[in-house]
């Protein structure tokens, strides 16, 4: 999907009380993986409570433009029929992922390991995103690419017709350079192995598990994970059942931790453990979350999270923490204005190279609406207590940055805008629809261009 040319404003009033059972969309991370490994396997893979929002639609048409057929059936479940390992077709016209980094990088490895010639694009934001930590292994496994300087979209690359396996010990705790990686060493013959020193979102190793992959996860002395993965397997067709995406599930579950009198339910919501660090966070500090309903489904735990408003005090959080919250941070520091006392976050670097710079977009953020923060390289410290409001956020087309302070507007003294949030539609489309079926309410100002 092309960049986005229309800027939509909205502001957040002071929210009622949020009561009711929701559900939020598919898990964002699961979705794109199942589209990609439905691509690489040999028969039809059935997909149901994908996400449908642009980031993975994204997804879906570059699968079909390396020769896949993705279809949705009127019953909203999506059926891939794919080309086994090794049989993606050069795509005909350019690869725009829009604002998807997930999408471009983990696709950049699928097709790595064949000789085909590829060119990637984005919108503003993802041009601006680092690619060069995926290209650095890849290029080692023979693929060569040119790109802009700094190694940014767009880009060209093309793979070797017999790419090289590697073991690749990750420079940053990235799950999509780990997954990009694993998904070149699918069509790379011999072992690929990837080094992980901090435990990162593992669901490409869990899905290519269940695709019927030879994959060997072990411990790494002195700490940290070995993931070998054997290449050229046949990948078995699927069923997979998306559970709904922790990362959406935070704003629900702020927001009524925030908003006195609130009483909310979100239902079958993804426990990776390396997905809740969040859920740790804000129990540390005081949150009243209880975990019902606990169940296992294709290898994922679920849980139905209930809500309830709490006062919330300020904790340090532990920096070991970040892989497992890093999309979190943004929703965190709301809940941190409001706490008592001081919230430190460090270690948060890789906030900085993600749809904006979100270290800095948050620190503005919160400052425009009259909350005292500090921030560094990569940490952040919000002092809590009474939040003004009254300030117009600027979003530099991210998502979770809009999301995040019309949440904040919902318990600020003042109303809260954003100067764009036509961007939530990259992951959570039914946003705005859930926080005001639970009692958020919102004002859309005239569309401006951007
Ligand atoms: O692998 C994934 O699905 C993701 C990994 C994380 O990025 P990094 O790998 O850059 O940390 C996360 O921020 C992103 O939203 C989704
Ligand atoms: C960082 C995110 O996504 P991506 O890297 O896929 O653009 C996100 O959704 O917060």
């Amino acid at each position: 999907m092309a960049s986005q040319a229309i800027a939509r404003p909205l502001t957040s009033l002071t929210s009622a009380p949020l009561r009711g059972r929701v559900r939020v969309p598919g898990d964002k991370s699961i979705s794109h993986r199942a589209l990609m490994l439905g691509a690489l396997a040999v028969g039809e893979t059935v997909i149901t409570g994908l996400l449908e929002a642009e980031d993975v639609m994204n997804t879906a048409a570059a699968m079909r433009a390396f020769g896949a057929t993705v279809i949705r059936d009127d019953a909203g479940v999506w059926r891939v029929n794919g080309l086994g390992v090794g049989g993606l077709l050069e795509p005909a016209g350019i690869v725009d992922f829009g604002n998807a980094g997930t999408g471009v990088r983990l696709t950049m490895g699928l097709a790595a390991a064949q000789p085909i010639a590829v060119t990637f694009t984005g919108d503003a934001s993802l041009i601006k995103r680092p690619m060069g930590r995926v290209l650095e292994p890849l290029s080692e496994m023979g693929v060569e690419v040119i790109a802009r300087s700094g190694g940014r979209l767009p880009l060209t690359m093309r793979g070797p017709r017999l790419p090289l396996p590697i073991t690749y010990r990750l420079p940053v705790s990235s799950a999509q350079v780990k997954s990009a990686v694993l998904l070149a060493g699918l069509g790379t013959p011999g072992v690929t192995t990837v080094i992980e020193p901090v435990f990162t979102r593992d669901h490409t190793e869990r899905m290519l598990k269940g695709f019927g992959a030879d994959i060997e996860i072990s411990d790494e002395p002195g700490g940290g994970r070995r993931i070998a993965l054997a290449g050229r397997p046949e990948l078995k067709p699927q069923a997979i059942d998306v559970p709904a995406d922790p990362s959406s599930a935070a704003f629900p579950i702020v927001a009524a931790t925030l908003v006195e009198g609130s009483d909310v339910t979100v239902e079958g919501v993804l426990m990776n453990p390396a997905r809740i660090g969040l859920i740790d966070t804000l129990l540390e500090m005081g949150a009243d979350i209880e975990v019902t309903a606990e169940r296992t489904t294709g290898g994922e735990r679920l849980a139905d999270l209930r809500v309830r408003h709490a006062e919330l005090k300020g904790v340090t959080v532990p920096a070991e923490r970040a892989p497992s919250m890093i999309d979190e941070y943004p929703i965190l520091a709301v809940a941190a204005a409001a706490a008592s006392g001081e919230t430190r976050m460090p270690g948060i670097g890789e906030m900085r190279v993600k749809e904006s710079d979100r270290l800095a977009a948050v620190a503005a953020g919160l400052r425009v609406n009259g909350v005292a923060c500090s921030e560094g390289p990569d940490w952040l410290s919000v002092r809590g207590g009474r939040i003004a409001g009254g300030g117009r956020v600027v979003t530099h087309l991210d998502h979770r940055i809009a999301m995040s302070f019309l949440v904040l507007g919902m318990v600020a003294g003042n109303p809260v805008s954003v100067d764009d949030a036509s961007m939530i539609a990259t992951s959570f489309p039914t946003f705005e629809a859930l926080m005001t079926g639970l009692g958020a309410s919102f004002e859309a100002a005239e569309a401006a261009d951007a």
